[in-house]
């Protein structure tokens, strides 16, 4: 077994053909020469390619070469998982290179919504790198590459090696739009030093409570046809109401929500909750103490194509809790 008692990090690598997921990898197993990184590589095509150009002194580089990583999840993707799961060699991390085409809510997915994934890999973050030549008319043109975008948890914008420092002022402003959770970081040939790739914590209770800090609330953002929806709420939320709401939501309608992000004050409830989607989940778990006397204020972000803020607010309206203390 991999590892029994600590479930192994997952850093999942995205980013559209060319934007250099292939050179940060380099970049990034020539930096962490102490942590034995296993790295899954998704072609598109029929003969595989990217791992002979990974630098990697060990074997521990795994291809998938039928299709898309998304387009396989419960075949043989789930069975690469299980085989890293029940081999003897041990690794620190698991790095998932998708195709330039991949949706990584897909890849994300499993790691959220399966037991035994769960106990074995934690998801760390979703990484997309972007081409500063092409990040603007990918936005426009190609809807794989926005939800690539709208779904990441870091934006490494590459390529800033040509690109003057307006140009990357206003990509950085045009990415917000579509995704205002994710920090955005210059990078050439992959290399940055604002921040260690391999431990970013997206998916900890912390980091989301963090990050809701400084996201600006009650507000609609909108690029194309992908849409941010923020909500600020005074009055507590009725757990039962809102789970209900929520999964019924993403049920009917997941292929357009791309994230939900939120840290929610329930009813009774002494601690944060935060809420996280990936496509049709919907994970809501514990966070810090609300400290006393201290206003208890809801936040919650919808990031989707489409999105009708209207319906959302009166549906998280209606989710509002209706006791009231005399
Ligand atoms: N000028 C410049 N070129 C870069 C930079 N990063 C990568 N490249 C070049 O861009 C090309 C594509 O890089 P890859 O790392 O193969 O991109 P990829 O995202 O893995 O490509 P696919 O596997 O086709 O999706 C290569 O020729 C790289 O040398 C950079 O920061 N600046």
């Amino acid at each position: 077994m991999l590892n029994d008692h600590h479930p192994i990090p997952v850093t999942i690598l995205t980013g559209f053909l060319g934007a250099g997921k292939t050179t940060l990898l380099n970049h990034l197993i020539k930096q962490n020469p102490e942590v034995k990184i296993a790295i899954l590589e998704n072609e598109f095509g029929e003969i595989g390619i990217d791992s002979e150009l990974v630098t990697s002194t060990s074997d521990d580089i795994f291809e998938l070469s039928n299709g898309c990583i998304c387009c396989s999840m419960n075949g043989e993707f789930g069975e690469v998982l299980q085989r890293l799961m029940q081999m003897d060699k041990k690794f620190d991390h698991l790095v998932i290179e998708t195709t330039g085409i991949a949706d990584p809510a897909a890849v994300a997915a499993a790691f959220i919504g399966d037991n035994l994934i769960q106990s074995n890999f934690r998801l760390d973050s979703v990484i997309c790198l972007v081409d500063v030549q092409n990040v603007e008319a990918m936005l426009k043109d190609r809807e794989e590459g926005s939800k690539q975008i709208a779904f990441s948890d870091l934006i490494v914008i590459n390529k800033a090696d040509t690109a003057t420092e307006d140009q990357l002022q206003s990509i950085v402003a045009t990415i917000k739009k579509v995704n205002p959770f994710a920090d955005c970081v210059q990078a050439e040939f992959g290399a940055q030093t604002q921040y260690d790739l391999l431990n970013l914590g997206s998916y900890k209770v912390r980091e989301v409570e963090n990050r809701m800090r400084f996201v600006a609330m009650n507000h609609e953002n909108v690029h194309n046809e992908i849409v941010s929806h923020s909500f600020t709420f005074e009055q507590p939320f009725d757990l039962l109401k809102f789970r209900h709401w929520l999964n019924v939501l993403l049920m009917i309608q997941g292929e357009s929500f791309y994230r939900v992000k939120g840290v929610l004050n329930f009813e009774g409830m002494d601690e944060r909750c935060i809420v996280q989607s990936v496509r049709n989940n919907a994970a809501i778990t514990l966070g810090t103490d609300w400290q006393d006397g201290m206003v208890r204020t809801s936040k919650i972000v919808f990031i989707g194509k489409k999105l009708r803020r209207d319906i959302i607010e009166k549906g998280l309206k209606n989710c509002l809790s209706t006791i009231s203390f005399i």
